[in-house]
């Protein structure tokens, strides 16, 4: 099984008063657009899969380095999910948010990062898992489940299918 992770950075954007911005102040969330490989064309967060030796956590830091040049510290674990395809394991992946970072997204040949208010995620352009338990990770909530896809490899031409998920958990190994 393939053990990988994403992160979700998270920044608050102010409206500017000098521009006369009469939007609302609201948290934004850094996606990515991915370039290539699984998923390539749909919007994530950016992630990968796990080098060895690598811990989940360093991945993710790592990852988001890679693909958009942004530094992550002081990642909180917020989901662990299990994707299976046609009843086997496929990925388990580990989900982080952070407030922490250093510098600005930057385009990679893996990824095109946009910031997005996390009231407008584009759902519809995304694994179709993803608006079942991202939304509680961007409020601040932990997440575990597992989603069901079937109709053989690739992930991601496959047909979700159904799903379990669970809020409010606790990690006890906080990896
Ligand atoms: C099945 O549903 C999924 N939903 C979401 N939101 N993300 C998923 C799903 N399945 C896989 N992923 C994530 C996990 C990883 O972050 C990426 C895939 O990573 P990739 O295969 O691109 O891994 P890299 O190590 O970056 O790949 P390279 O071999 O190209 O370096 O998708």
């Amino acid at each position: 099984m393939i053990e990988a992770t994403l992160c979700f950075p998270l920044r608050e954007w102010t409206p500017d008063e000098r521009t006369g911005d009469d939007r609302e102040r609201t948290d934004e969330v850094l996606l990515i657009e991915k370039r290539r490989g699984l998923g390539e064309g749909w919007y994530n967060g950016p992630g990968g899969k796990l080098e060895n030796g690598e811990t989940p956590r360093e991945c993710a830091v790592r990852e988001t380095r890679e693909e958009v040049g942004l530094a992550v510290r002081n990642l909180e674990k917020a989901g662990e999910l299990t994707f299976t395809l046609d009843g086997d394991r496929h990925t388990f992946c580990h989900v982080y948010r952070t407030r922490s970072f250093d510098g600005e997204p930057t385009p990679s040949d893996e990824a095109r990062p946009e910031w997005v208010p996390i009231d407008e995620v584009p759902y519809d352009r995304m694994w179709e898992d993803d608006r079942l338990w991202l939304p509680a990770v961007l409020e601040g909530d932990t997440v575990a489940g597992e989603f069901r896809f079937e109709g053989g490899e690739p992930l991601d031409e496959a047909d979700f299918a159904d799903h379990d998920l669970e809020r409010d958990v606790s990690f006890e190994d906080r990896s």
